[in-house]
């Protein structure tokens, strides 16, 4: 396997002989054809390719790179067909031999039209440096939100609210489901959301720092990217809950209306600085109850004069009031203030997706069209809906 794949170069071809499906326990032999490096992060790299199965007439040499391969797009769920299966997105990491993946058995675990949805997995050792690699096979989406945001924001334009409520409901859409499961991402931002600009399908990826949680016991505070973690974990709390992902959403909500992160610190410390310029300062029973040990700055002087709404209004000044107030609910010290997914998606600001013929028109198009659809719930997710149905969906879903 070739780890220098870049977006224009060759086509690496390789026979894997045990690629799991997602749901099964037996293995069958395939063919793995990578041509695309679609992204890259700390651990590892995420590439484009297609799958097949491998027949007896393949004659297969592992270290083959043919440039001039004609790929078929093929789309099939029958194992048999010896046709290409894809385009996935296949995340290479290395491969743990002291503890079971985290990541994978999430992955096996969701079932979710806002989670990404694993495909297929397999180990395989890596013929330049001999070290074995675990391949998460995925569903591939076009772009990342981090990508989207900086579409507009480098037009000088704003994402439309249309467009805004339409991913924000998503993605607490998938917080209902995991938070359902216990399963704290612990990494939400941009560039772990992905969609799809022509129809607005938003899904949730990258479950590398994601975790089950248990109460009582406790978790590392050192997880989630700076710009999106919540005040407990900067203050070092570690018996934090799923509120934490809630935290994550608001910011990525607010930095889809701002076209930026809302809180740009520089390091930990100042990081909470940029939250307290915002929230006003963080009160002593919050620290406590997160940390009593704790002895970091409190930034208790108030960094700007009066009310926090009105600072909000200030901050999000292109945004609708509706959109305020959810905001206001979610960018909260105490995690226990903060909405829950439920609370979220019966807020008002989704009203208008609630509406007879809602419809949006996607970047660059100039017909508008339906969302997709929004409120299929599973019996699990109307299970934790409960009451709130009746705010949560539309007069036709019930
Ligand atoms: N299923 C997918 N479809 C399309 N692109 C994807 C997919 N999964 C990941 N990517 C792209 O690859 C990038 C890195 O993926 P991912 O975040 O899972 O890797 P990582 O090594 O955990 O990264 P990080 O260190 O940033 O957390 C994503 O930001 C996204 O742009």
């Amino acid at each position: 396997m070739n780890s220098s794949l870049s977006s224009s170069t060759r086509v690496t071809k390789f026979l894997v002989n045990q690629v799991y499906s997602k749901d099964s326990t037996d293995s069958i032999p395939m063919i793995v054809k990578e041509y695309k490096k679609i992204g890259e992060g700390a651990f590892g790299i995420v590439v484009q390719a297609k799958l097949r199965p491998y027949t007896p007439s393949d004659s297969i040499n592992n270290n083959n790179n043919n440039n001039n391969d004609d790929i078929t797009s093929i789309s099939s769920n029958n194992l048999n067909n010896p046709n290409w299966y894809g385009p996935f997105a296949i995340k290479r990491v290395p491969a743990q031999t002291e503890y079971k993946s985290r990541e994978l058995e999430i992955l096996r675990t969701a079932n979710h039209p806002n989670v990404i949805q694993l495909k297929f997995f397999f180990n395989y050792k890596a013929p330049q440096d001999n070290k074995i690699y675990q391949h998460l096979v995925m569903e591939c989406l076009p772009e990342s939100l981090q990508l989207e945001i900086h579409r507009y924001t480098s037009n000088r334009r704003y994402l439309p609210q249309s467009h805004l409520k339409i991913y924000s409901f998503q993605i607490a859409r998938a917080m209902l489901y995991l938070h359902g499961l216990d399963i704290c991402h612990r990494d939400i931002k941009p560039s772990n959301i992905l969609v799809d600009p022509s129809t607005g399908i938003l899904k949730i990826c990258d479950f590398g720092s994601s975790k089950r949680l248990e109460s009582d016991q406790p978790s590392v505070s050192y997880i989630c990217s700076r710009f999106y973690r919540a005040p407990e974990l900067i203050v070092g709390c570690q018996y934090y809950s799923t509120q934490i992902d809630i935290w994550g959403l608001g910011c990525v909500v607010g930095e889809m209306s701002l076209g930026r992160a809302v809180f740009q610190g520089q390091d930990r410390h100042s990081q909470l600085k940029e939250i307290a310029k915002v929230l006003g300062p963080p009160d002593r029973l919050f620290i406590f109850n997160s940390n009593p040990r704790y002895d970091g700055p409190l930034y208790s002087t108030p960094l700007f004069a009066g009310r926090v709404s009105t600072r909000f209004k200030t901050i999000f000044r292109n945004a609708p009031l509706e959109l305020i107030d959810l905001l206001l609910n979610i960018l909260r010290y105490h995690p226990n203030e903060r909405f829950v997914p439920v609370q979220i998606l019966a807020h008002k600001y989704f009203d208008e997706l609630r509406g007879p013929d809602f419809q949006w028109k996607p970047r660059g198009s100039i017909s508008p069209q339906y969302p997709p659809d929004l409120f299929n719930f599973s019996s699990f997710e109307k299970d934790l809906i409960g009451e709130q149905m009746r705010y949560v969906c539309p007069y036709n879903y019930h």
